[in-house]
Parts: structure tokens; C-alpha cells; sequence
């Protein structure tokens, strides 16, 4: 069946998304604050009004769209990797706050826009506590080429999307640095275990992280060239300062505020988060590349928990 989808953000993915979504036959309008449609346009009537804009912009533009005229049966998707710099919720939660009675999805895998903008095969996963609006958003996007799972807690999926940007950008700097495959595997293992850690806390369930969104998403953004955030790892082990790497990125590196964010919350909630406090120390230039690896290998010794 043919749905209209509102797609707000006419960035990379927002703009891959409703390629995917046309693909399948859908209406599709997408609204940017470049373009000519405006938001009231855009939204009016939408079965499926989706995000995928950057975190900064995510409050504001909700709100912008409480005061449109919307269907009491809109399901709300959210696609954006970030947390809220005020309020520390995830984009979930504000689309949650601001529409208490529509269904909210969250969409988010291992999905660098460019490989499926080039009609490479990807998997993503769908979720939500309304499990019938996370079937229709899994029909939207389903295809040969684009493979949809749903799942029943959005949290621990939005949170595996946002939670490794931070580790793609300490990957960028083990591959920046040249420390090697086993460097590379200890990092990324070590930091599913800090995601783990965080998640839990922040209200997502163990096995999540263990799927497409968690373990999935970081296996593809801590190894690809093609992540901004491991770009921006990458290029200070190389040197570069974090303004002159920002200004020069194509698109956001939401690794950078979230990061802050994490920070936030670890001193409010007592959680040990050794790598994402050296990527925060990394990017206060408080440490360089160097410093942050050595603070990492000389921690005290422990024994390997999971959690
Ligand atoms: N690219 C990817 O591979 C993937 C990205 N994501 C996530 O999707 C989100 C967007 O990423 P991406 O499309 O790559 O980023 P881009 O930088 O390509 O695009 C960002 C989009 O956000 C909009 N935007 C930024 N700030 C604001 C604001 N204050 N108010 C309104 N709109 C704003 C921009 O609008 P404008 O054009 O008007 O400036 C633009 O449409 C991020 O959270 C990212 O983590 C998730 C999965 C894959
Ligand atoms: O989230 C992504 C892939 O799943 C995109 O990663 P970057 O935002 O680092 O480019």
C-alpha cells in the first residue's frame, strides 16, 4: 500500500531514505531548510512523518512540527545518531515528549548512506514499543537491497546507532596512529563492553547491543573510511585540529557532541567509561593521540568483565 512519508532533512541519509522509500513506490515529500516546500507542506497528511537531521536541530524542529497540522495516526521515525546537548535524551525520547499519543520508531543499523545510495545490499533494524508501527515502517523500506528487521526496544537501538560514534572516532585514531589488527580488535571489543555499560544505565536491554544496531553498527562504522566520525579520529592522529577536520568533513560527526553528552552523564551517574573519556580529553586537546592510547594500555589491572 502507497504511503505519504514527510522525510525531514535532505542531508545524506534523509536524502537516502526517501530514494529507498520512492523505490518502493511511496510519496515521498522531503523538506530542508534549504528547499522550497515548507514544513507545514511537507508534514500535512503524512502517514509517516520521518527525522534525519542532525541532533542540534532535533528539539527545534519537533517543536516546529507540534504547531502543523498532523494525523492523530502519524507514526513519528526518528533515523537521527545522537543526544540531546540540554537535556541528554535520545532523539526518540524528544519526538516521544512532544507527541505522547503517536507511535514513535526508531530506524537505525549499519547504513553508511553511500554504499546505499550505490545500490549495495545493507540490513537495518526498526523499533518501537508499538510493534504493528514498526511492521508498517519495515514495509516502507523493505527490499532486495535494503533488508528491515523490527525489534521492541528503540532505546537499546537508537542508543548502538549513537554510543559508536564515539568508538568509530577512537578507531579512526588506532588507524590513524598504525597500532595494528590487534590494537584495532581490543578497541572495539573493550568498547562494546562500554556501550554495554552505558546503555544498560540509560534503560536499553544487553541483547540489542549484541544485533544489527549495536555490534552490527560499530563493526561498520570502526572499519569504514566512509564514517564521518572515523574520519575525524583519523585525521587528529594525523595532526589536523579538530576545526580545521569539522570544517573540511562532508556532514556531521555526531561523535563529537556526543561525546560531551557522555561525559555529562558519567559524572551524574557514576559510569566508567574509560575510551569515551580519552576521545572527550582527545578532542579538549587536553591529551594528543599518544597520551590517550597510553592512559588507555596503563589502567589498572582487572579482570575481563563483560559488562
Ligand atoms: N549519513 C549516514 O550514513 C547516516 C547518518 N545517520 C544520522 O542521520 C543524521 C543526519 O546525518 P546526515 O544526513 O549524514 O548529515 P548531513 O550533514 O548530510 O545532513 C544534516 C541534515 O540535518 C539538517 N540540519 C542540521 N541542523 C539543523 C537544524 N538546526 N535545524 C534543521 N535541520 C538541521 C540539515 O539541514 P540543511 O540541509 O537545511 O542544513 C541536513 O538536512 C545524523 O544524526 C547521523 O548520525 C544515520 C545513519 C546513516
Ligand atoms: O551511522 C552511520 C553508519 O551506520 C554513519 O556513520 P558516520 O555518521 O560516522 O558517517
Amino acid at each position: 500500500m502507497t504511503k505519504t512519508i514527510a522525510i525531514l532533512g535532505a542531508g545524506a541519509w534523509g536524502t537516502t531514505l526517501a530514494n529507498l522509500a520512492r523505490a518502493n513506490d511511496h510519496q515521498v515529500r522531503l523538506w530542508s531548510r534549504q528547499g522550497d516546500l515548507s514544513l507545514e507542506d511537507v508534514v500535512k497528511n503524512a502517514e509517516i512523518v520521518l527525522c534525519a537531521i542532525s541532533m542540534k536541530g532535533v528539539q527545534d524542529v519537533a517543536l516546529s512540527v507540534k504547531s502543523c497540522q498532523i494525523s492523530p495516526q502519524t507514526i513519528f521515525v526518528t533515523a537521527t545518531k545522537g543526544l540531546d546537548a540540554k537535556t541528554t535524551r535520545t532523539p526518540s525520547q524528544i519526538w516521544q515528549t512532544e507527541f505522547p499519543d503517536h507511535s514513535v520508531v526508531v530506524l537505525s543499523g549499519p547504513n553508511l548512506s553511500e554504499e546505499i545510495s550505490q545500490g549495495l545490499p545493507a540490513a537495518t533494524v526498526v523499533a518501537s514499543k508499538n510493534t504493528a508501527a514498526a511492521q508498517v515502517v519495515q514495509q516502507v523500506f523493505s527490499s532486495g537491497r535494503f533488508r528491515v528487521y523490527t525489534n521492541s526496544d528503540p532505546v537499546g537501538v537508537e542508543l548502538g546507532g549513537t554510543l559508536k560514534n564515539v568508538m568509530a572516532i577512537a578507531s579512526g585514531v588506532c588507524d590513524g596512529l598504525h597500532l595494528g589488527t590487534n590494537a584495532k580488535a581490543a578497541l572495539v571489543t573493550r568498547g562494546l563492553t562500554e556501550i554495554i555499560r552505558i546503555g544498560k544505565v540509560l534503560g536499553a536491554k544487553t541483547e540489542t547491543f549484541y544485533g544489527l544496531s549495536g555490534l552490527g553498527d560499530l563493526l561498520a562504522t570502526c572499519n569504514s573510511p566512509l564514517s564521518r566520525n572515523y574520519q575525524v579520529g583519523y585525521q587528529l592522529a594525523s595532526g589536523k585540529t579538530l576545526t580545521e577536520i569539522l570544517a573540511s568533513l562532508p556532514g556531521t560527526a555526531e561523535g563529537v557532541n556526543t561525546c560531551q553528552v557522555l561525559m555529562q552523564i558519567s559524572q551524574e551517574q557514576n559510569i566508567t567509561m574509560p575510551i569515551t573519556e580519552q576521545v572527550y580529553r582527545l578532542l579538549e586537546t587536553q591529551v594528543t593521540p599518544k597520551q590517550a592510547l597510553d592512559e588507555l594500555m596503563l589502567r589498572d589491572t582487572k579482570p575481563e568483565y563483560h559488562q
